[in-house]
């Protein structure tokens, strides 16, 4: 008998009761890249495709218990950080993930859901900044919440490469400024800072409202692919794609922003692999 090494993530964020963000679409994304997926919860919110109805943050203690249980048993080989609220989350998190050395660890810088509830707390900034970053092997914001996170105001490519540059200070060893609340028509594209240069990721730009969740799932495809081994820039280049078929394939869920599709990406591996000959 054969064992295959099984490759494990954990995400560490908030429910979206709606399935499109969150968790829920953390563990989709983990499955469909093959990666068993572990979750430690931060907040239930009550959500759906039409915003954020409430939300309910754990405990600290229920956090740290969760990832203890994980830390003392099963182990990771990457994590990713979405919603995580408040300062004391971000506090217990940072100490587990230092506790148990977990490698790869990818952080969302998650704020503000598209209807504008908050999803962390403004003095809260400040705890990412300086106990999360450190730890991280990549922090993927979007234009908003790197100004957030900078202080800077962006509007250029420079703007953004300031931006990357001035959060790898606060040790992170890459960031990924994300494009997709840009005005650019034609093009998404995501810049990379390694600590040394700069990569571009350019994706065509879906005219859709359809796009709940594509920060959880694109940082959620960058941890599965970290923690099967990848080196960054492949990771990247996978989520992207992965991103992409995702939100190109939509589903029409919900009467709002409807979420990402997490069959899109292997369908369409399926059928390049049968030399494009599409199978129902
Ligand atoms: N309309 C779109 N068409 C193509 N790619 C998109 C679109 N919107 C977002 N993306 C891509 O989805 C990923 C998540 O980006 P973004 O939507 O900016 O994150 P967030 O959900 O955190 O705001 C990025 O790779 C971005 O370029
Ligand atoms: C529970 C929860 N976590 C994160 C988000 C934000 O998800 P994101 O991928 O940034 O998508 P939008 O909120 O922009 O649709 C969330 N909404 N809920």
């Amino acid at each position: 008998m054969t064992t295959n090494r099984v490759y494990k993530a954990l995400t560490i964020a908030g429910s979206d009761s709606g399935g499109g963000a969150g968790i829920q679409a953390d563990l989709k994304t983990f499955q469909e890249l093959g990666v068993f997926g572990m979750s430690a919860l931060t907040a239930i919110t009550a959500q759906n495709t039409l915003g954020v109805q409430a939300v309910y943050p754990m405990s600290t203690e229920a956090v740290a218990e969760q990832l203890r249980s994980i830390g003392e048993d099963i182990g990771t080989d990457a994590v990713k950080t979405g919603m995580l609220f408040n300062a004391e989350i971000i506090e217990a998190v940072a100490a587990q993930i230092r506790y148990y050395r977990w490698p790869n660890v990818v952080i969302d810088p998650v704020m503000i859901a598209k209807g504008g509830a908050s999803l962390l707390q403004q003095e809260a900034v400040q705890a990412l900044l300086t106990e999360l970053l450190p730890l991280a092997a990549v922090i993927t914001p979007n234009i908003l919440e790197a100004e957030v996170l900078t202080g800077l105001t962006i509007r250029s490519f420079e703007d953004k490469q300031e931006a990357a540059r001035k959060l790898a200070a606060y040790g992170a060893k890459a960031v990924i400024i994300k494009g997709g609340h840009e005005a650019d028509p034609v093009e998404a594209v995501d810049l990379l800072y390694d600590g040394i240069s700069f990569d571009t990721f350019i994706g065509t730009r879906i005219k859709t409202k359809n796009t709940h969740g594509t920060g959880c799932t694109y940082s959620s495809a960058i941890a599965a692919e970290l923690a099967k081994g990848s080196r960054l820039l492949e990771a990247v280049q996978t989520a992207k794609q992965y991103i992409q078929a995702a939100i190109e394939e939509q589903l029409e869920i919900g009467h709002g922003h409807g979420p990402t599709n997490h069959w899109a990406y292997q369908r369409r591996l399926r059928h390049q692999e049968q030399g494009g000959v599409r199978t129902v």
